[in-house]
Formats: structure tokens, C-alpha cells, sequence
């Protein structure tokens, strides 16, 4: 049965942020998720995760300067890239025990194309893999949907799994958020099947959903929500599934969804 991980950033927004992981495992979940825990020391936030009996199982790299979405494939940026991985994400995600790390690849620059810039982020991610990989950590690149994010490098599941092939690393992977998945490009059922094939060449390394359009609890909107857990239970995802939302009407007030994927 799928194992969900409450996103921290999106959910439970009513608490404080040091005080989330305790509401979420109140709620039953055994793992959160979050996106950027960089204003928090790390000690602390480890010792209330520790405290409140759950996993980390995905933090994100630091964003970059004011209105980035990550650094990654953004030419002239590489010495930022490699301070911020190497003094901010490794060290956060081995105090916390986090074994995965998304490293957002950031916006074409004007000007560029993808395929100019996309030797920056290839040649970035091979370095930081060797650096990820001494750490225990797995990186994943994802696409996000160019409606939220216009201009963003990488939007489509194929793309994602182009750059770990050139990257040739065992410890990258794609992170296929579904709800950007459909809004990009759909046909959900047979990506899953397609890229949670343990034989396929490049690897998922997270999963994570969201309602279309309104991103809001997965319990509605224009995807088969009953469909999608039974597929993924069936292709035996043995990984985690970020519940990666916002909240319609309070985080508490809508974990209906939940219920029938409580494990404790
Ligand atoms: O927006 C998303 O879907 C993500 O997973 C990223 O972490 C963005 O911050
Ligand atoms: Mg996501």
C-alpha cells in the first residue's frame, strides 16, 4: 500500500514550522517531506523530528538569489551551486537523516536555449552526485509544470530521465510529481507504468501528488485518484509518496483522503 509523507512546506502551515513534524505524526503519518528548511539550524529541526518519531525522507537544495527556482542549469552559477550544496543541502540532510535531496535546476536564462544550458546542469549534477553519493544522499532533478513555472528548465518526464541517463549516476533520479505530470502531459497511467519499471534504464526516486487544477488535497479534481494509488500499489513502488499540497480549507480538516492509508 502506498507510504505517504506529508509535505511540510504546503501542509501544516497553521504551526510553526519546528512544530510540524509533531502534528504530522499526531495525524498518523510516519514520514514528511519539506522544500526549504534552510531558516531553521539544522540541529533543531533534528531534534524535533527525532522527537516526534518521523522520517525525513526529502528536502530541496537552497533556491538561489530572490525569485530563483534553483541554480543547477543556470550558466555562471556554478560556484554558488556547489557552495550552497556543500555548506546548506549535504550538511542539512545528513543532520536530519534525509536520504534525498531535489536540486531545482532553475529558469532558462534569456536569451538561451535548453539545449545551451543544459551542459551546466549535467556537469553540476555529476559533480554534486560524487559529493551526494559520500554522503548517503540521492539527488533528483523534477520537472514542474511551465504554467506555475514559465521559463522553468525542465518540464517533462522524458526530459528528466534524458539528464539522468547523461549523468550516468546511480544516486540521481527523476522526482515525477503528478500533478505536474498531468498538467504537462497527461497519460499518467502509462508513464507510472513506464518509469517505475525496476527494469527500466533511469530511475524514480520520489513520487509525489497533488489535485488538478487547484493543487489541493488528492481527493478530487480531474484525476482518478482510487485508479492511481491501486496502480502504484500494484507496480509495487516501494518508495515514498510526497503529499505535496495545499490544503482547500485547513490541513487537518482535509485529511480524509488519508484515512485508508493510515499505517499508525
Ligand atoms: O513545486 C514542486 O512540485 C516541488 O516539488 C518543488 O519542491 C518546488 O519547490
Ligand atoms: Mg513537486
Amino acid at each position: 500500500m502506498p507510504r505517504f509523507a506529508a509535505n511540510i512546506s504546503l501542509m501544516y502551515t497553521e504551526w510553526p514550522f519546528v512544530d510540524r513534524f509533531a502534528a504530522a505524526a499526531d495525524d498518523g503519518f510516519e514520514a514528511v517531506e519539506c522544500q526549504f528548511p534552510y531558516e531553521v539550524p539544522a540541529e533543531t529541526l533534528a531534534r524535533r523530528r527525532e522527537a516526534a518519531g518521523v522520517e525525513l525522507v526529502l528536502l530541496n537544495a537552497p533556491p538561489g538569489p530572490a525569485g530563483a527556482r534553483g541554480i543547477a542549469a543556470v550558466p555562471g552559477q556554478e560556484t554558488a551551486f556547489r557552495a550552497s550544496l556543500l555548506e546548506q543541502a549535504l550538511p542539512y540532510a545528513q543532520a536530519l537523516g534525509c536520504p534525498r535531496v531535489h536540486v531545482m535546476s532553475g529558469f532558462v536564462p534569456d536569451g538561451r536555449e535548453r539545449a545551451d544550458v543544459q551542459p551546466t546542469l549535467v556537469d553540476n549534477l555529476r559533480w554534486a552526485a560524487d559529493e551526494a553519493a559520500r554522503a548517503g544522499v540521492t539527488l533528483l532533478v523534477e520537472p514542474l509544470n511551465g504554467r506555475d513555472n514559465p521559463g522553468y528548465f525542465l518540464n517533462r518526464q522524458d526530459h528528466g530521465h534524458e539528464i539522468v541517463a547523461a549523468i550516468g549516476a546511480a544516486n540521481v533520479a527523476v522526482q515525477f510529481d503528478l500533478y505536474h505530470a498531468q498538467i504537462v502531459e497527461g497519460d499518467l497511467s502509462v508513464k507510472l507504468a513506464r518509469y517505475l519499471d525496476p527494469a527500466h534504464p533511469t530511475k524514480v526516486g520520489h513520487l509525489q501528488v497533488a489535485a488538478v487544477p487547484d493543487r489541493g488535497e488528492p481527493d478530487a479534481g480531474e484525476l482518478a485518484w482510487g485508479h492511481l494509488f491501486a496502480l502504484i500499489d500494484q507496480l509495487g513502488w516501494p518508495g515514498w509518496v510526497g503529499a505535496e499540497y495545499r490544503p482547500r480549507a485547513g490541513t487537518r480538516a482535509g485529511l480524509g483522503w488519508f484515512q485508508p492509508w493510515r499505517r499508525r
